[in-house]
């Protein structure tokens, strides 16, 4: 792995945080102490709502006994959380999805095994159980509640993730397509713009610690999808100046940065900056643990910006993204320029580029065509390698600041990762016969693909992000990108490598009654862990994605849904 430059990302904006938050997280450490680590997860108490005001919430809590060392007793804390909050979740409420049906008319019609036709009614079926609405409460008091009010309803990940996410929502929508949830998905998009108009950016999930950053851009892929689906001219004209504001916000000064490549052109692409130097305060305490083996507060500030931006990149956390995979306080986010991130804002602007023709905004149109191709020339030559057949991320390591890096050959990181695959999903690449070939035989042999679908990376170092992890987005982005490619035998990859995951998620569903976040790549059947949460189920994207696969490959009778 290249060496970064650290200078790249000292300084940089911090947006404020509430009042109410800051309390939380002094909750959260004293929930720490008094209950140990067993069990313990810090976001369920930035997730708590206050019965009161905080003032009298504070005072109470001032006024707990405590020992001469400063601890307070199990009783007491537990008591303290009773008398003053309601429970995390409480504030998001249950809804039954308006269009939800059993069975909708249409529903993946080439899915005709009757066992796994069963099956993928099931999944179907857990959108009920996903679906909430912001309570009232919400509404009349914000100020209680870390949760963000939105107009319509969400569908949540699952388990801990109990509030909308950003890039999640993506493949939660291609699953409500195919189960023929138009409405539902729409106002998926509804709240993520709204936040737009609110924060100038969608926020990682729709809570107030999460305004400092953003998640991987995908709301144009969200609204080109239902566009095309439903053919809402008046959807996709009222989303089109929220996908304007985003991409301002993805090419602001603290996301763009400039490379003189080796042709002697100036290029501009993307990188993850989060707005935050201080201690995620969903993981407030892991965070200052993992300071803690830092000396000064500048050097502790700048891990927490890379906490957070590596959070924005939604892989949080890998190998991907550090010096030293062993250690945590290596991360380098923001001083890498990342092949998925650019190929996301690549695909944004060809989505406003099409919408603004669908809609008749022809300038609107050729200008983001125009960026689109600067972006794609850019992706060539800062990230293509030949040699490999993949997209490598770049780290910036010769300048002190972001504007003007020399490209080196030596600074593309070299390691395999899925990510270096995914620019095989924007249709400017995979439209290209040569290209897809050249790509497909080196996902072939690059080691990702393994007995039950594609592994994150090759390093098995612990975080979530990495070996054996597989996750079902980056199954998605690499499989519909073989697929719509036109190649026979990228099809025919495609296709094997999706019904290996439906394999696992179904055999691991049956084992456990559940969809999960992530599956073992290695193992048909085996969720795994990893990372500094325990396994989640639900899942919201793991859904999506499987309804997908079905829409795109069906199932046919003969067709054995088991591990072998
Ligand atoms: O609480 C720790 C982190 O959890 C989130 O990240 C993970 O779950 C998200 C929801 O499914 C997913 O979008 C992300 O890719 C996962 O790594 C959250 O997004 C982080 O900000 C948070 O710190």
């Amino acid at each position: 792995t290249p060496t970064p430059s650290p200078t790249c990302s000292n300084s940089g904006p911090v947006v404020r945080k509430t009042p109410l938050i800051t309390f939380l997280e002094i909750l959260q450490q004293t929930a720490l102490n008094t209950l140990g680590p067993k069990n313990f997860d810090p976001k369920l108490y930035v997730d708590l709502s206050l019965k009161s005001n905080l003032s009298i919430t504070q005072s109470a809590f001032d006024d707990l006994p405590r020992t001469p060392n400063g601890s307070v007793s199990v009783t007491d804390f537990n008591g303290f959380i009773q008398s003053y909050f309601n429970g995390a979740g409480e504030d998001l409420v249950y809804t039954e999805p308006v269009d939800f049906v059993s069975e909708p008319e249409g529903f993946l019609p080439e899915v005709v095994n009757r066992e796994v036709r069963a099956w993928a009614l099931e999944v179907h079926s857990l959108w009920k159980n996903l679906s909430r609405k912001v309570s009232d409460r919400v509404l009349d008091r914000p100020e209680f509640h870390t949760l963000l009010p939105l107009a319509k309803p969400v569908m949540i990940p699952g388990s801990r993730f109990r509030e909308v996410y950003y890039w999640d929502s993506y493949w939660v929508i291609r699953g409500l397509l195919a189960s023929k949830m138009y409405e539902t998905a729409k106002g998926i998009v509804t709240n993520l713009i709204s936040l737009i108009d609110e924060f100038g950016h969608v926020l990682n999930g729709a809570r107030a610690y999460y305004t400092n950053r953003s998640q991987p851009p995908l709301l144009s892929a969200m609204v080109y999808d239902i566009y095309t689906r439903t053919g809402d001219i008046d959807f996709a004209r009222k989303s089109s100046p929220a996908l304007l504001k985003e991409h301002k916000f993805w090419n602001s000064e603290i996301h763009s940065v400039r490379i003189h490549d080796a042709e002697g052109c100036n290029r501009t692409l993307s990188r993850y900056y989060a707005m935050w130097n201080k201690p995620r305060p969903e993981s407030s305490t892991i965070d200052i643990e993992t300071a803690s083996k830092l000396m000064n507060d500048s050097a502790k500030q700048h891990l927490y910006r890379e906490l957070a931006s590596t959070a924005e990149s939604g892989w949080d956390f890998s190998t991907r993204w550090m010096r030293n995979g062993s250690d945590l306080t290596t991360l380098a986010t923001t001083s890498i320029i990342p092949v998925d991130l650019n190929a996301f804002i690549l695909k944004m602007e060809l989505d406003i580029a099409f919408l603004a023709n669908v809609t008749g905004d022809c300038t609107i149109s050729v200008h983001f065509q125009e960026a689109a191709q600067a972006r794609k020339q850019a992706m060539n030559s800062v990230f293509w390698t030949a040699e490999m057949g993949q997209w490598l991320d770049y780290w910036l390591s010769n300048g002190t600041t972001c504007r003007g890096h020399t490209w080196e050959a030596s600074n593309q990181n070299r390691n395999i990762f899925a990510s270096n695959f995914v620019p095989l999903w924007i249709e400017l690449f995979n439209s290209d016969c040569t290209l897809v070939e050249q790509v497909m035989q080196d996902l072939r042999s690059s080691g990702l693909i393994r007995a039950v679908g594609i592994a994150t990376s090759l390093t098995n170092s612990g975080q979530q992000w990495d070996f054996p992890n597989g996750w079902a987005p980056l199954q998605h982005m690499i499989v519909e990108g073989l697929a719509r490619s036109g190649s026979k035998e990228a099809r025919s990859m495609a296709e094997d490598i999706a019904v290996r995951w439906i394999r696992i998620n179904y055999v691991a569903y049956k084992k456990s009654g559940a969809m999960h976040e992530k599956y073992d790549a290695e193992k048909c059947g085996e969720f795994r862990g990893g990372g500094e949460y325990i396994p989640q189920t639900g899942f919201g994207w793991s859904n999506g994605v499987v309804l997908a696969f079905f829409e795109e490959f069906g199932w046919p009778h003969d067709l054995n849904i088991d591990c072998n």
